[in-house]
């Protein structure tokens, strides 16, 4: 539970402030932050100067406005940075956060040098965290994706937004001046060189940085999928049961063996390496692939303590309390002697992290663990998502791309039974799946577009 304390500690304040050139993948990374962060529960937001920018009038400017020597320019330019680091500061406040990230370009050390002072003006750890790139092809596929996600570049065609765009970037090369520890040795700097090809270290002081060191550490960009399933139907899905180290039901051994024809359609060609629990329904699931596997202990379903090979009616008939807390806040609530939604996002925090580190990997999982692992991809808020459906014998694929994360999600058409729960019932119910089914798949749009 380390991350609780240092998200109460109120004395914790960080802000992170992005350093780089455009097209540098700047805003890629604050994005990971934030929802690794707030997964972690840890009260985190993110302030893009560019949307400052906007919000002072200057939607879609030329690469002109990018000038600093016209002065006029460099006056509304530092105006954005302003309001930006204001709405900060008030946000700290008022919401009682804990990380900022300031989504900007901070490439002048007599930027940098005034950001450090504002900071601790309100008693707040600066820290920087350069992007820098000389991998054109990296530079060039960020260039590509701004001109189309990007407002200020709406009104142009392709060709026409990417010269404006690199004459911007011509602009920002006069002035830029990257991390040395020489002149900058005082400072709390993190570099990443290429991503994470190479990362260069300086005057992490606080836990909480170094946890975000060590996530940007650990970020890859290449193009991979992420697979993901709930084992087959199991003995105790079908006698409405939870928790157990039950055996595959009929159905269940009828979706393993779909499963492997699943990935060979979808996936052809492609290397994976599979992740399963330690528990028999998902190495049950995993039998008929011929990749290298891998079980983790930390992939086991969400321990229900006492409850643990009950039905929601026994739990409901002997533990009304407790059927009616867990209802009432489902991600807090802890089984006696078993495990809360929290407790496992905890258990789970170093397969994320590994996750981010590999390419092509299947995950066979629990119904609990799933939405947890969901949430962090898909940014699932924890008042949902416990209570999201991850129907069985469904194959989802998660593709990460700059802007989002896309998923698909492939149903086996093998019969199972439903184990999803609503709200104020014991019941398990078959109606509900698919309505959830699809608000899974109306959340990859909305996240696409979250930028
Ligand atoms: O948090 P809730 O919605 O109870 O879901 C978790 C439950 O899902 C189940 C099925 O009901 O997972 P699994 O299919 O892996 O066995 C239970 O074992 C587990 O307790």
């Amino acid at each position: 539970m380390g991350f609780r304390i240092i998200a109460n500690d109120q004395d914790v304040r960080i802000c992170v402030f992005m350093v780089g050139l455009p097209a540098r993948g700047k805003s890629f990374i604050s994005q990971k932050i934030v929802r690794y962060l707030s997964w972690l529960s840890i009260k985190v937001k993110c302030f893009n100067v560019g949307s400052f920018r906007r919000q002072l009038g200057i939607t879609q400017p030329d690469a002109e406005f990018f000038n600093f020597a016209n002065q006029e320019y460099v006056n509304i330019r530092r105006q954005s940075v302003i309001n930006t680091m204001e709405s900060m500061f008030q946000w700290f406040e008022d919401e009682n956060g804990t990380v900022a990230i300031l989504d900007g370009t901070s490439i002048t050390c007599e930027r940098r040098t005034w950001l450090v002072e504002e900071c601790e003006k309100h008693n707040i750890q600066p820290m920087f965290l350069e992007s820098w790139s000389d991998n054109e092809d990296l530079i060039m596929e960020n260039v590509k994706e701004i001109n189309t996600k990007s407002p200020d570049y709406a009104h142009l065609d392709v060709a026409s937004a990417t010269r404006d765009f690199m004459k911007k970037i011509e602009y920002y090369e006069k002035v830029y001046e990257t991390f040395d520890s020489e002149k900058d040795g005082h400072l709390t700097y993190v570099k990443m060189v290429n991503v994470s090809d190479e990362v260069i270290i300086n005057k992490i002081e606080t836990y909480l940085q170094s946890r975000i060191v060590f996530y940007v550490m650990n970020i890859r960009i290449k193009p991979r999928c992420i697979w993901l399933s709930r084992h087959g139907e199991s003995i105790y899905n079908v006698e409405q049961k939870i928790g157990g180290d039950s055996i595959l039901s009929e159905r269940g051994l009828a979706y393993a063996r779909k499963l492997k024809d699943m990935i060979e359609e979808n996936a052809p060609g492609e290397t994976l390496t599979v992740w399963t629990s330690t528990l028999k329904r998902t190495q049950e699931t995993a039998q008929f692939l011929s990749f290298k596997k891998l079980q983790w202990k930390a992939l086991d379903e969400l321990d229900a303590g006492v409850c643990d090979g009950m039905t929601y009616e026994e739990i409901e008939a002997k533990y009304p309390e407790d059927f009616k807390a867990r209802d009432a806040d489902k991600y807090e609530y802890r089984y006696r002697g078993g495990e809360s939604y929290r407790d496992v996002v905890i258990r789970l925090e170093p397969v994320i992290m590994e996750l981010e580190r590999q390419e092509n990997i299947l995950i066979i999982t629990h119904q609990a663990v799933l939405r947890c692992i969901y949430a962090y991809f898909m940014n699932v808020p924890q008042e949902e998502s416990p209570w999201m459906a991850i129907p069985l014998h469904t194959l989802m694929k998660l593709e990460p791309k700059a802007y989002g994360t896309k998923v698909t999600a492939l149903k086996a058409n093998i019969p199972a039974v439903s184990t999803y729960k609503e709200k104020g019932t014991s019941q398990v119910g078959e109606n509900t799946k698919e309505s959830q089914l699809h608000n899974i798949l109306r959340r990859d749009s909305e996240v696409a577009l979250s930028r």
